[in-house]
């Protein structure tokens, strides 16, 4: 209170002060102008007199607020007619413009100038110096802004060099299978070739072209069992789905483990599935047919104990080297771990080759961090361990012949000399990872510690590929002729059946969301079926072989369901998305995306079951009105959208179906009401 009062007493004084301060200078300019004015008026004697000689201090006064107003550049007036009320309510006439007035900037920018705005008439000392240039001072170099990086250079930030500049292998490339004793260009045993030709395959396909030099080269000490002082280097492969990545590694894996004399588990292979260990089983089996290479699986689908009998020749003693049936194993990684920690005398130390198939799919499962597992197998004996996972103190026997290289420095055969043995050595095992969806992702690529990998990536046009195209593009196979049906949801199964009756579909595989919808849809279908009447002009409806396949079946179930569907017993399947990868049946002609694909890779998948070998192939995707947008954008980020057209089915073609189709409804909600 006391400061506020005392500001007040002060005020009265400072105010005069000013006023006559102000006084001062008005009076001042006054003189100016008359002066000004005066100097003028002999030469302009039309000049208006705005500047009344006698002008009073307060007129002055308000002049110079005027002036102060116009100073804004915009000037606004919110009463309407120019008069505004005071917050007593009294009428004040505003002689102001009503309208919006855009002060002259030019004039802004004279009235700115220091002399106007100097108090005082500048002395001759000023002027001087105003005349003569200051000093300049250092000028602060302009900021810069820096270009945003290209979406090219995002892309490739991170990413292994190796990727950058991948081997790009065109989709159409084919060689002929050579006759005769060697065979340069791939370097495949002329018994493979021979073996090749009675399967009935004459020609490579551009994968195969691809990886078959690289993998068996022709130094024959580069296809040794055991390359401790010259490791080989990593491989990664994306090519289409139904390219023959499986013949890619099948053939080499073949021919160089057919040296070997000693039966040790030399290549391993990981699938996701049981389904495509069975089919990779056979392609194995195919190949190596009067080889002696002996071939195993683990998949779960056994009991342990019998796969363990299967696997190991030899659990009761303890062998450094490790003990194994089988030179090939073929398995899923859950039972592969349940090996490494609990199957003694299961050892990894040989491993020449470690396949892993679908990679993307498999890295992007920890299943019990398998992969670090697997890695670390591979690098010193497994043995070590044993004692502690059997709870067994074993009697100290050693069998150092059995050790591989890359265990030699473990041997406690010799412990007094110290010899070349002693050296650690690098494994020999040779990493290939394949998929039609490689990950491009730096972490999960680093998790496989690859050596000195290179890439191969199959696409069509390999001509005009950039580093882009490695980086974000799956490549469809060309025989594939893509479409999608907006349809309202509730139309769906109708759209599928019309679809089904329209085209004379007989080899399809329908991929829906969950296996419960699987169960449901073939219901429907067949309720569809048994009501539907013979069409006056076509007759009698043909019969339509539909059966589901999903998880809920029992293993036993599936594989005869697959082999039923590969013998054409059965003309649709209709599954969840356990058979969207990998699997090969060579008849399928339509794939029906049912329920829309959740990402790009299992679209890739899913369609890639048909158009496999160069054979041709149409995928159908019903999409949801309220879906389109989102299907659309992920077809459009993956630089697919201009490849799936769009097909339109009207109400019209729809009707004759639609009575028939309302029964089955009518039928299959009484079944699902039922107790
Ligand atoms: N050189 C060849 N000549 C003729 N047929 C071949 C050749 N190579 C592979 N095939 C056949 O092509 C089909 C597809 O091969 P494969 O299953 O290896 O494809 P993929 O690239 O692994 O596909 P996906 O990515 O879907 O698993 C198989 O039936 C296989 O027998």
């Amino acid at each position: 209170m006391t400061e506020i009062g005392e500001g007040r007493q002060s005020m009265p004084s400072e105010a005069q002060g000013k006023t006559k301060a102000k006084k001062r200078y008005l009076r001042r300019k006054k003189e100016r102008r008359k002066h000004k004015k005066a100097a003028t008026s002999k030469g302009d004697k039309n000049v208006k007199v705005a500047e009344s000689s006698n002008v009073t201090d307060s007129e002055e006064e308000e002049e110079e607020q005027d002036s102060v107003v116009t100073d804004s550049p915009v000037v606004r007036f919110e009463g309407g007619e120019g008069s505004q009320k005071t917050s007593e309510g009294v009428d004040v006439h505003d002689e102001r413009p009503k309208k919006r007035r855009k002060v002259d900037q030019s004039e802004d920018a004279k009235e700115a100038t220091p002399h106007e705005h100097s108090p005082e008439p500048l002395t001759s000392e000023v002027t001087d110096r105003l005349k003569s240039p200051l000093p300049a001072l250092p000028s602060f170099p302009l900021p810069i802004h820096p270009n945003a990086p290209s979406k090219r250079d995002l892309a490739l930030q991170g990413l292994d060099p190796a990727l950058v500049h991948a081997d790009i292998v065109d989709s159409s490339t084919v060689l002929p299978i050579a006759d005769g004793e060697e065979d340069e260009s791939t370097g495949l045993t002329e018994r493979t070739r021979k073996r090749l030709k009675d399967l009935g395959i004459s020609e490579l396909f551009a994968v195969q072209t691809a990886l078959l030099p690289f993998l068996l080269p022709p130094d024959v000490t580069q296809r040794s069992l055991y390359l401790s002082y010259a490791p080989p280097r990593d491989v990664c492969v994306s090519a289409p789905t139904g390219s023959g990545k499986t013949l890619a590694y099948v053939l080499p894996i073949v021919d160089i483990l057919s040296s070997r004399i000693v039966t040790r588990l030399r290549a391993l292979v990981v699938l996701p599935t049981r389904d495509l260990v069975t089919q990779v089983r056979e392609t194995f089996e195919a190949v190596s047919k009067g080889r002696g290479l002996k071939i195993g699986t683990a998949t779960g689908q056994h009991s342990f104990t019998h796969e363990q009998t299967q696997l190991i020749a030899d659990g009761s003693t303890r062998l450094q080297g490790g003990s194994s049936k089988v030179d090939i194993l073929i398995c899923t990684p859950g039972r592969l771990i349940d090996h490494l920690n609990g199957t003694p005398n299961f050892s990894l130390q040989h491993l020449r080759f470690l396949v892993i198939d679908e990679a993307d799919r498999l890295l992007a499962q920890t299943f019990q961090g398998w992969l670090a597992q697997v890695l670390s197998a591979t690098r010193t004996s497994h043995l070590q361990s044993l004692s502690a996972v059997d709870g067994v103190d074993r009697p100290h026997h050693p069998s150092p012949d059995a050790l591989s290289p890359v265990s030699l420095h473990l041997s406690t055969e010799f412990p007094e000399f110290h010899t070349d043995l002693d050296e650690k050595k690098e494994s020999s095992c040779q990493k290939l990872l394949f998929s039609a969806t490689l990950t491009r992702d730096p972490g999960k690529i680093a998790a496989l510690e690859l050596r000195d990998p290179r890439y191969f990536i199959v696409k069509s046009g390999a001509e005009k590929a950039d580093a882009l195209d490695v980086v974000e593009k799956f490549t469809i196979p060309a025989t594939l002729k893509e479409q999608m049906i907006v349809c309202d949801s509730a139309q769906k199964p109708l759209m599928l059946f019309y679809l089904v009756y329209t085209h004379n579909v007989t080899n399809a595989l329908v991929f829906t969301k969950s296996a419960e919808s699987t169960t449901r849809l073939v219901r429907l279908f067949e309720f569809f079926q048994s009501v539907r009447q013979p069409s006056e002009d076509q007759g009698e409806p043909r019969r339509v072989v539909i059966q589901s396949y999903s998880s809920d079946s029992p293993p036993s179930e599936r594989k005869s369901l697959l082999e039923r569907f590969k013998g054409k017993e059965i003309h649709i399947l209709v599954a969840s998305d356990l058979i969207s990868r990998g699997i090969d049946i060579s008849h399928v002609s339509h794939v029906v995306s049912y329920d829309v694909p959740v990402d790009m890779r299992k679209y890739v998948h899913r369609v890639g079951r048909t158009a496999r070998a160069g054979r041709m192939g149409e995928a159908w995707t019903l999409v949801e009105e309220q879906e389109a947008r989102y299907f659309k954008s992920m077809l459009k980020v993956a630089d697919h959208l201009e490849k799936v057209k769009r097909l339109r089915v009207s109400e019209k073609d729809l009707a004759p179906l639609l009575p028939s189709y309302e029964l089955a409804l009518r039928q299959l909600k009484e079944a699902y009401s039922r107790p």
